[in-house]
């Protein structure tokens, strides 16, 4: 089995307690901020800094952050937006960093989790995000379809990721505007960011936002990413392990 079906089933579990218990701050209502109007038309790269305290793939990263303070570093140090992993069970994380984030800065957060129903869209939008994640490899395409229109209803922007070019293939049926394209295969952990060099070149970029998903480590990383086409990049571990966050940034968001 796949990390990926591991992770979906799980998720099948949270779905069913989530949808038991009910979601909970359903009267909180925040208007949301769209990633797309303040990316599309940047003159430097955006940084999509990752609140990401482990994952499946690297164990423990910084299980002690704060997220609040190093959300709030982020924003200081110039991202464009904050990206919070709310996976509990493979990446550590938790809805209330998203919710304790949203009251301290102002840059659009994307929830970052394995969305297979709408009831977690509802709960992400409660919470306070602005965008949210969904990831081709994980669901039908009806299922994409039906969650993509969803959260559109709720005004949510959606981030549609890919890995491939039949997945990237679906997205463009879809007419997704914001297509992430993930350097990591989620199926064997292997990251290249070639992978955005490879299927960027089946998109116009003019048109549809591209964001170039994880392994940023270096200047050249995000170099190539601006040649292929990108708008933004995702950053997580990096940023997470970062002795000098505003550094870091510095070297990553380049000019267009
Ligand atoms: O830590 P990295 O290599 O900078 O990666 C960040 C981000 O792209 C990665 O966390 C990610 C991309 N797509 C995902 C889907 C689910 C969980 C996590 C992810």
């Amino acid at each position: 089995m796949t990390i990926l079906t591991k992770i979906v089933k799980e998720k099948e579990k949270e779905v069913s307690r989530l949808k038991k218990d009910g979601v909970p701050d359903k009267e909180r209502y925040y208007s949301t901020r769209s990633l797309q109007a303040a990316f599309q038309h940047s003159k430097h790269l955006n940084v999509i800094a990752e609140i990401k305290r482990a994952s499946p793939s690297k164990g423990d990263i910084f299980t002690e952050v704060n997220p609040v303070q190093q959300a709030k570093e982020y924003v200081r140090a110039g991202a464009s937006a904050i990206s919070v992993l709310t996976d509990s069970a493979f990446f550590k994380g938790e809805m209330k960093d998203l919710h304790d984030i949203r009251q301290v800065v102002d840059v659009p957060i994307l929830c970052k989790d394995f969305i297979i129903d709408a009831v977690q869209i509802d709960r992400a939008k409660y919470n306070g995000a602005d965008v949210i994640l969904l990831i081709a490899a994980a669901l039908p395409k009806h299922k994409l379809v039906e969650l993509f229109f969803y959260a559109k209803y709720q005004q949510l922007d959606v981030l549609l990721e890919v890995h491939n070019e039949v997945e990237l293939q679906i997205a463009l049926e879809i007419n997704a505007s914001i297509i992430g394209i993930n350097n990591r295969d989620l199926k064997t952990f292997h990251v290249q960011i070639e992978t955005t060099e490879k299927l960027a070149e089946k998109l116009n970029t003019d048109e549809i936002l591209l964001i170039s998903e994880s392994g940023f480590r270096t200047q050249e990383d995000a170099k190539r990413a601006v040649q292929a086409g990108a708008k933004g990049i995702l950053v997580g571990e990096t940023l997470m392990r970062s002795k000098n966050i505003q550094e870091t940034m510095n070297r990553l968001t380049l000019p267009i």
